[in-house]
């Protein structure tokens, strides 16, 4: 499928939602997308699910819903397969962020393809592009942005003793994990831990005003997905993976549980899609090949980035300099620049801070 395939399809949930915009429950009601019966649609590549409100359309009557709403559904041009269900309860609780405009995850399917990388350069490209952005690190198994930032310590709390006071590195406020643990020291996260702890790096951190707040999440699937899907409104996720078909089949997993949750998947960076040779300049694809384009077409979202193997990203990374910051007008400083006007755009972000890029 191409690209064109993939722009295409970005507007089939557009096309769902005008097809149920011609269903009533009533003779003179209102439609079910007006009367909010429909919660979201959200499509990854021919598979689309409607997501329907279990506060507005009772128990007995959401089975037969789904009957009468499947086949119109699956009679659209590009659907495979149509899973009507009601959204999960927790979902329509999420509160939204005071002073906090967008919420964007980072994800990736497996550990160890950069998506600490991804998320740290990307907030910093942000940043300088003048955005008010803060970098959230939930991946409790392994918190990794304290060193890809150069920061240590621990946090402290605000002058009220209330909040916690993010840590600042390039312009971005910083939580993570390791600022509250003594150094050194790892927890191991269970699921109270996870249900209590990880609302609390959202609600009790001092960020102040942002315009968009970069959550990095651990690889897989697990507790802490779903704890941070259910505490925010995610205006989507930015999904990681290396290009091999292990890593792209891991994805698409991510990308169906936030599906479930409501949760749009923004785009793919394909990471380690190829590696330099320094002496020809031959490019070789070393983890596969076009695993993340591939996929990015498949599920009908734009693929983002491609970001080849750069020794220049992992040395960087080890001297907690992001190479956003370190070494501007590299190449991968330019693409992490790319990423973040392309992510501005799908996200609407404010359009005055972005006169650095024009
Ligand atoms: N394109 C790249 N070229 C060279 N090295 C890279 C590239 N991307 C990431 N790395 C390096 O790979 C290692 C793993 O990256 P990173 O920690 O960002 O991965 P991750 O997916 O967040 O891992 P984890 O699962 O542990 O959270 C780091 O040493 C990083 O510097």
């Amino acid at each position: 499928m191409s690209m064109n395939a993939a722009l295409q399809a970005e507007t089939l949930e557009e096309q769902v939602l005008e097809t149920l915009r011609t269903v009533v429950t009533a003779p003179d009601g209102p439609d079910i997308v007006g009367s909010g019966a429909v919660y979201a649609v959200v499509a990854t590549g021919g598979a689309v699910r409607v997501l329907i409100d279990p506060d507005r359309i009772p128990a007995g009557e959401q089975e037969p819903l789904a009957e009468f709403l499947t086949p119109l559904v699956e009679a659209l041009p590009g659907v495979e397969r149509v899973v009507v269900k009601p959204r999960p309860r927790s979902v329509a609780q999420r509160p939204e962020l005071p002073d906090i405009a967008r919420v964007v995850a980072v994800h990736s399917g497996k550990g160890g393809v950069g998506k600490s990388t991804v998320a740290v350069n990307l907030a910093c490209a942000l940043a300088a592009a003048g955005y008010r952005v803060g970098l959230l690190d939930a991946d409790v198994y392994g918190p990794s942005a304290p060193t890809l930032l150069g920061l240590s310590g621990r946090a402290e709390t605000t002058a009220d003793g209330l909040r916690i006071r993010p840590l600042v590195a390039h312009g971005v406020r910083v939580m993570s994990l390791g600022f509250l643990l003594p150094e050194g020291q790892a927890l191991i996260w269970r699921g109270s831990l996870v249900d209590q702890g990880l609302p609390q790096l959202f609600t009790d951190v001092d960020w102040g005003g942002l315009d968009v707040l970069l959550v990095d999440l651990p690889p897989g699937t697990s507790d802490v997905h779903l704890a941070a899907a259910r505490q925010v409104v995610l205006a989507g996720v930015v999904t990681v993976t290396a290009p091999g078909q292990l890593s792209v089949d891991d994805v698409r997993r991510g990308m169906e549980m936030f599906a479930d949750l409501a949760v749009p998947c923004l785009g793919v960076v394909e990471n380690l899609a190829a590696l330099t040779c320094r002496r020809c300049g031959a490019v070789g694809k070393v983890f596969g090949s076009d695993g993340g384009a591939g996929l990015a077409a498949e599920v009908g979202v734009p693929l983002l980035a491609r970001l080849p193997f750069l020794p220049a990203l992992a040395a960087s990374g080890d001297a907690g300099v992001p190479v956003v910051v370190g070494e501007p007008d590299s190449l991968p400083a330019r693409i992490f620049t790319g990423l973040a006007r392309s992510l501005a755009g799908r996200i609407g972000l404010r359009q005055e801070a972005r006169q650095s890029w024009t």
